[in-house]
């Protein structure tokens, strides 16, 4: 198609095409990147080159809105990495998954649109202090900037009490944010009985910073009703008409270079070498803006030479800066905690699993997107949730764990040894949560739901646990870096997953979902004491729901922070970080609405120093 031979036409994909020099180099052209690198080039005043490790991929399981899922299960677009075993979760391991194309994890994830509560981007300000300007109200012009809204239809959002308020965002972004014109009929009778819940709330728009329950759009263009990612959106028809924009692709970023501790360019070979014999280097004259996600952004700074020194000592790696934060924070969103629930008496008809079980509804489904777009195939993966507060779930115990919360020493849920910075940093981060836990505002429970029978797996969306990150030292360019969630390695998590499993019993057992026959089955009914829900949980909890941030933390120093509020890595010049592994700690959402944000800020900080 066109956008393809455009696109193929102008892309770098040798590295001796790449010029001596440019003003910035983007490491990394995922979400993050090419949002900066569209937003550093659209004035015409500075070249930009962007270095990325994947392709350019536009096959249909990039493009396909429906299911939401098909980039999951495509090798090509993923990195092949595993965690280490989960002491916490019985020596399992974990598929580490995150995006390897132009576009990065835009390209592939599940469309979810969903921001943030204000209480979690003021939070990250007052690791900073009183004027800090991260926080909602700083964030908030960024949210605009970064998303093309387009409401839903007025006869779907009549049909289903969609509330929607298009004054949280805007329509100049070429990221679009939009509804499929179809919902499952149950999907309504659910979002009610959370209603049937004290103390939940129906926000008026999904981006007005509140918990609750509500609907949200997808990340899909809703005319040709594809996904709009930072490729289609920051990168398609851009690159290729700017001459000061070059993108080379299936290249990987070995290291920044520094000169008296001021990065001067990056090293870079083949995505698929082995080895540096093909290394090439490239210069940057402003600024190496980092972007290559939360997995790796860390991986190259460690391999860099900036990191905690220990392990650059044992991966024989010279020491730039001593950075003990770098890799450490590492967290994502846990999932398949709570309760699952079989609805036994559900009728309902259609739901979602009628696209795969009634021939007839499928084709007719086929039959209307194939002629309108439009349709149940116009649903990714979901479009409906709950994000509540632990007071709401747990109105017994919410102030007695915050209260935990608030008593523990931090020092004993990180690796023995770890920095006293990154110890205080953490232990300001419990003391944040904590506050958080016993309030209002700020959500911990996800369920996302479907409109089926088959319900109830949860996302935990404030973990208290941390992992880390580190280069394999027996081969930190080249191997992939060793990944420890260390899932459940704060108590605190277990307690609160917990009142999951107890409060999503409320939600099936208790509101007039109990009209449909509901039969527990996960952990099953029969596992009620706090000792076996917990080991249910080691067997069968995940500790990732792809939203992995926080491992070059946007901390104070002395916080083992790894940026400042300006983006800027500490203890060098001239090397920036922008993607998710800059978030303190999680959003009570999923990340890719909070990832454009930063983008976009970012691009005004990096403008402004320029
Ligand atoms: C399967 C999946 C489902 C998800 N579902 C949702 C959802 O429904 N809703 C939601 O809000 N969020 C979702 N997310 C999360 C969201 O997509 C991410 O948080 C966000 O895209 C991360 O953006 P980023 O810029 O930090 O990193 P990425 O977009 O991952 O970009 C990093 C880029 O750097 C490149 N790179 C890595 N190493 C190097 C190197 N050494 N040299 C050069 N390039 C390199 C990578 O190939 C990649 O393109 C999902 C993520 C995944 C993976």
């Amino acid at each position: 198609d066109r956008a393809q031979s455009l696109a193929h036409s102008k892309i770098l994909t040798r590295g001796e095409d790449v010029q001596e020099q440019y003003d910035y180099i983007v490491v990394g052209g995922g979400t993050a990147g090419l949002t900066v690198a569209d937003r550093l080039t659209e004035k015409g005043k500075y070249s930009v080159l962007v270095i990325e490790f994947g392709v350019f991929q536009n096959s249909s399981s990039v493009t396909t809105v429906s299911y939401g899922f098909f980039g999951l299960i495509d090798p090509a677009l993923n990195f092949n990495i595993t965690s280490v075993p989960q002491t916490g979760l019985n020596g399992r391991t974990v598929d580490v998954i995150v995006g390897k194309m132009l576009g990065g994890s835009s390209g592939h994830n599940g469309l979810q649109v969903h921001r943030g509560q204000k209480a979690d981007y003021d939070r990250w300000g007052s690791y900073f202090g009183r004027r800090s300007q991260w926080s909602w109200d700083g964030l908030l012009p960024y949210f605009k900037k970064a998303w093309h809204f387009h409401p839903p239809s007025p006869e779907l959002a009549r049909a289903n009490n969609i509330k929607y308020d298009a004054r949280y965002w805007g329509t100049s972004s070429n990221i679009h944010a939009s509804f499929p014109t179809y919902a499952f009929p149950f999907l309504k009778t659910e979002i009610a009985a959370f209603g049937e819940i004290p103390g939940v709330q129906f926000p008026p728009d999904s981006g007005a910073g509140l918990p609750g329950a509500f609907w949200y759009p997808t990340s899909a263009d809703p005319g040709p009703m594809l996904r709009s990612f930072s490729r289609t959106g920051h990168w398609d028809g851009v690159a290729q008409t700017r001459s000061n924009y070059h993108t080379v692709t299936g290249q990987k970023v070995l290291k920044v270079l520094f000169k008296n501790k001021r990065a001067t360019g990056v090293t870079f070979v083949p995505a698929n070498a082995t080895s540096g014999k093909y290394a090439r280097s490239v210069k940057a004259k402003k600024e190496v803006i980092l972007a290559a996600g939360t997995i790796h952004t860390p991986q190259i700074l460690q391999g860099s030479g900036v990191g905690p020194a220990k392990l650059l000592r044992e991966a024989k790696i010279d020491v730039v800066v001593d950075l003990p934060g770098v890799g450490t924070n590492f967290q994502d969103h846990p999932f398949q905690v709570g309760a699952l629930f079989n609805l036994t008496k559900f009728t309902a008809h259609p739901d979602p699993n009628d696209l795969f079980l009634n021939q007839t509804f499928l084709a007719e489904a086929q039959a209307e997107y194939n002629a309108n777009r439009t349709g149940p195939l116009s649903i990714a993966s979901g479009n409906a949730a709950s994000f509540l507060p632990l007071r709401v779930i747990s109105p017994t115990a919410f102030s007695q764990i915050a209260d935990k919360c608030e008593a523990q020493d931090p020092a004993a849920y990180l690796p023995p040894g770890t920095d006293k910075t990154v110890v205080d940093g953490y232990a300001a981060q419990i003391r944040a949560h904590a506050r958080d836990l016993r309030g209002a505002g700020s959500a911990v429970y996800n369920l996302f739901v479907r409109g089926t029978y088959n319900e109830g797996s949860a996302i935990y969306l404030h973990p208290l646990s941390r992992g880390i990150i580190k280069i394999n030292s027996a081969d930190p360019y080249f191997a992939e870096p060793i990944i420890d969630y260390r899932a459940l390695s704060n108590p605190a998590d277990a307690d609160i997953l917990v009142e999951f499993t107890r409060f999503t019993r409320r939600f099936f057992l208790d509101t007039s979902l109990s009209n449909y026959g509901p039969v527990e089955l996960w952990p099953g009914a029969n596992v009620t004491s706090p000792a076996d829900i917990i080991t249910a949980l080691r067997s069968f909890m995940i500790p990732s729901s792809f939203h992995p941030v926080g491992t070059a933390p946007m901390m104070p120093r002395k916080l083992g922070g790894v940026v400042d509020e300006d983006l800027l890595v500490y203890g060098v010049s001239g090397l920036s970080v922008v993607d998710a592994s800059i978030m303190p700690d999680l959003p009570g959402a999923y990340t890719q609405q909070t990832v454009y944000a930063i983008a976009e800020k970012a691009a005004d900080l990096i403008k402004a120093r320029a």
